[in-house]
């Protein structure tokens, strides 16, 4: 029986989601003749009107009718029985787009590629003329031999387009026309992947097999980009729905990590921004959830109830079966502290203090005790070392390790510093309330004497996590296989969290993927923020040692970012105004653009004069997600989210880095680095949420990151 199936294009840039529901009807009318339908009777059938088109490149490659508007592209292989449905398009479009394609199989992958072999065929005689003035050595490729090319997958017509590859602004051009698995492998080689390397990331994740050279296997073995379809129900099913390419196309990175059978102990994914760590997690929890026997529970945390929220819907397309998503919660890890405690107290709800009231109480000890110290530093001793290795006396905190803290304390010091620890602590058990981080060491020591609750934790954001944090995650669930599912990136380290998971019992050692490949924003849009961070080594996720971007990149294209300098905040504003109205002339929905601003009263101000100008806005934090308008909030409030337009405003001298965010470095030379490289973190975050379109402006003097990233 013939195998049909769906490729990747034929999602792509929302021409599916917006063809008319007859038009999808008659798509499956058409494709239940090539399930049933000998290839004679294909050919012969008047109705399907089944042809090459005339002028085609691959001869595989066929239209057929699917109404009087609409024509269907499928790649059908001489030697077998499979159809790749690729394109529904209106008639002209439709054998426009058949004859610039040409299909082959990845050398190195097998896996079948399509790509658009007119527009490269055009594209390289006008690379290789603006080339010309750059000698051969001086190319991006020129370390790297023919015959290596050759071996990564390279066939002659990519190579000699990359050939002409000057540097990577050029490749990026060519990126649209490259076939897909090609083209990774040139992106590893412009960041400077060995061909060894490559060979590992692009090799290694794929369903093992001999590589064949015929179409009809190739189609079976490229779930990245193909989605066999089992049979007329399955596909009635698929067209019936708007349809999410995460849930169906995922890299072979990412489907090995997440659909593992099973992992000896905890296991971590990272990467950088927009890599699909989420997906991921999403993706393992529908394969946990698989297993789950009858008594076991699921938890994935995040970081805030608005990105829980969103994890619960987009689990919710993933997981159809309403009985195991009733196994599963989704909550942030303080939610989880709340509970507990809760239940311990029978009923009774914890009440807190924010930062700023802890703060004002460490101020009211500093001037009591004639402290030398200021309130901030005491704050941070007590978040950093004591909450953080959980120190109950004196005699621990003397010999304790103040890892991260520069500011050395002698043994007198300290017990100065317990006795501000000691009245912090039992005044605040006298009033009754607690900070959310004492109340996750308070819910994980409940936990380790009662047991865990969970049978797997999934954790996501898990970069900004805190050690008291980290441990009720580790009381949640029993040490066993499976037991913590780890996503998280240090580049987005946005507050000021650091762990060693292996002493809190989180070992992830020689158990962790990295995701380098970004499905979110513009190749443009990450060679533009990048270098916000660069010169600065982050710290890895879980024990020690860096992490860096290498080999990290998009295959999609845009615009380059923009930037806008006033002179002072009024013209900030009205430059903003004019931007965010051009997205939406432009068509974009203003739901999906985003202003962020490192300041609430900056955000206030952006909403004012966009409302102001009659433009529907409204603060991130409050608006409900079926709200219209463009969405205003902090750079803070963005992290895991992202929008088609997003404008940083406010990226001035003086407010990133924000003075008051940052350690002096004559009090702590080391938090003061710390508190930078966080506030570096901060701006990449939020350049980070956009998909099409990035816009950054200040007044005044730019703030010194752009400035050291040759932005501004
Ligand atoms: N395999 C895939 N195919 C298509 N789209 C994908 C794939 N993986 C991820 N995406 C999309 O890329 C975007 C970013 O994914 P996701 O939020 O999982 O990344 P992330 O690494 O968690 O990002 P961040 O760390 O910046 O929050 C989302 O729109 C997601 O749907």
């Amino acid at each position: 029986m013939p195998q049909l199936a769906l490729g990747k294009q034929f999602f792509e840039s929302g021409e599916y989601d917006e063809l008319p529901p007859v038009a999808r009807k008659n798509i499956r009318i058409a494709m239940e003749k090539f399930r049933n339908f000998t290839s004679g009777e294909l050919k012969a059938d008047r109705g399907l009107n089944f042809k090459p088109p005339q002028g085609r490149r691959s001869r595989n490659i066929f239209t057929f009718k699917v109404d009087n508007f609409y024509r269907g592209v499928v790649l059908a292989p001489e030697k077998g029985d499979s159809y790749l449905l690729l394109k529904v398009m209106a008639h002209d479009p439709a054998y426009d787009w058949a004859n610039k394609q040409d299909a082959g199989v990845n050398r190195l992958t097998g896996a079948v590629e399509i790509w658009d072999a007119d527009g490269l065929e055009r594209l390289t005689p006008d690379l290789e003329e603006r080339a010309a003035p750059t000698a051969p050595e001086q190319r991006l490729f020129a370390q790297v031999s023919d015959g290596d090319l050759a071996t990564l997958g390279i066939d002659d017509r990519v190579l000699r387009a990359a050939r002409t590859v000057v540097d990577s602004d050029q490749l990026a051009t060519l990126v649209p026309f490259l076939p897909e698995d090609q083209c990774e492998v040139l992106q590893y080689l412009a960041a400077q992947f060995s061909v060894e390397e490559i060979w590992r990331e692009v090799v290694a994740h794929r369903p093992v097999g001999a590589v064949k050279n015929d179409l009809d296997t190739a189609i079976r073995n490229t779930p990245t980009r193909v989605k066999l379809v089992s049979g007329l129900d399955e596909l009635e099913e698929i067209l019936s729905q708007p349809f999410a390419s995460w849930r169906t196309f995922l890299h072979p990175a990412q489907r090995k990590v997440a659909y593992k059978a099973s992992y000896p102990g905890s296991y971590q994914v990272t990467g950088g921004p927009g890599t699909g760590k989420t997906v991921v997690a999403m993706h393992r929890i529908r394969h946990l959830l698989s297993y789950l026997r009858p008594d076991e529970r699921v938890l994935l945390t995040t970081f805030t109830n608005t990105l829980a929220s969103a994890l619960r819907a987009g689990i919710g397309q993933l997981v159809e079966d309403p009985a195991r998503l009733d196994r599963l919660d989704v909550t942030t890890v303080n939610t989880q502290a709340s509970e507990v405690l809760t239940e311990a107290a029978a009923g009774t709800k914890p009440s807190y203090v924010n930062d700023s009231q802890e703060l004002e109480r460490w101020r009211d000890l500093v001037a009591r005790l004639d402290l030398p110290w200021t309130a901030e530093f005491l704050a941070q001793e007590y978040r950093h070392v004591v909450l953080a290795q959980r120190l109950d006396n004196l005699e621990d905190y003397r010999t304790a390790t103040r890892r991260g803290r520069g500011h050395p304390l002698n043994d007198g010091q300290r017990a100065r510093v317990w006795e501000a620890v000691t009245a912090f602590t039992d005044e605040m058990t006298a009033d009754g309330v607690r900070t959310q981080l004492q109340a996750c060491d308070e819910a994980a020591r409940i936990l380790e004497e009662k047991g865990p609750r969970y049978r797997h934790v999934v954790v996501d954001e898990a970069q900004d996590l805190h050690p008291a944090q980290w441990r009720l995650l580790r009381a949640l669930v029993a040490p066993r296989p499976d037991d913590l599912f780890i996503a998280g990136d240090p580049h987005q380290r946005i507050y000021d969290a650091r762990v060693s998971l292996k002493t809190l019992g989180v070992n992830v050692v020689g158990r962790s993927q990295r995701l380098r490949r970004n499905y979110r924003s513009t190749q443009q849009i990450l060679t533009w923020a990048s270098p916000l961070l660069a010169g600065e080594k982050v710290e890895a996720l879980a024990d020690g040692g860096t992490e860096s971007l290498a080999g990290y990149r998009s295959a999609l294209q845009g615009p380059r970012p923009t930037t806008h300098a006033a002179d002072e905040t009024g013209g900030e504003l009205d430059a903003l105004v004019d931007r965010v109205r051009e997205w939406i002339d432009a068509g974009i929905e203003p739901a999906s653009i985003a202003v962020a601003a490192r300041f609430n009263w900056v955000a206030k101000k952006a909403v004012n004069a966009l409302t102001g100008a009659g433009i529907d806005a409204r603060a991130l934090r409050t608006a409900g997600e079926k709200e219209s308008g463009v969405r205003v909030g902090t750079m803070h409030s963005l992290k895991g989210l992202e929008f088609r337009c997003v404008a940083a405003i406010g990226v001035n001298d003086g407010a990133l880095p924000f003075t008051k965010a940052v350690t002096p470095e004559e009090v702590d030379p080391l938090q003061h680095r710390t508190d930078l490289i966080a506030e570096r973190c901060l701006l990449f975050v939020a350049c980070t949420r956009a998909r099409d379109h990035l816009y950054v402006s200040w007044t005044g003097k730019p703030s010194p990151f752009l400035a050291e990233a040759g932005i501004a």
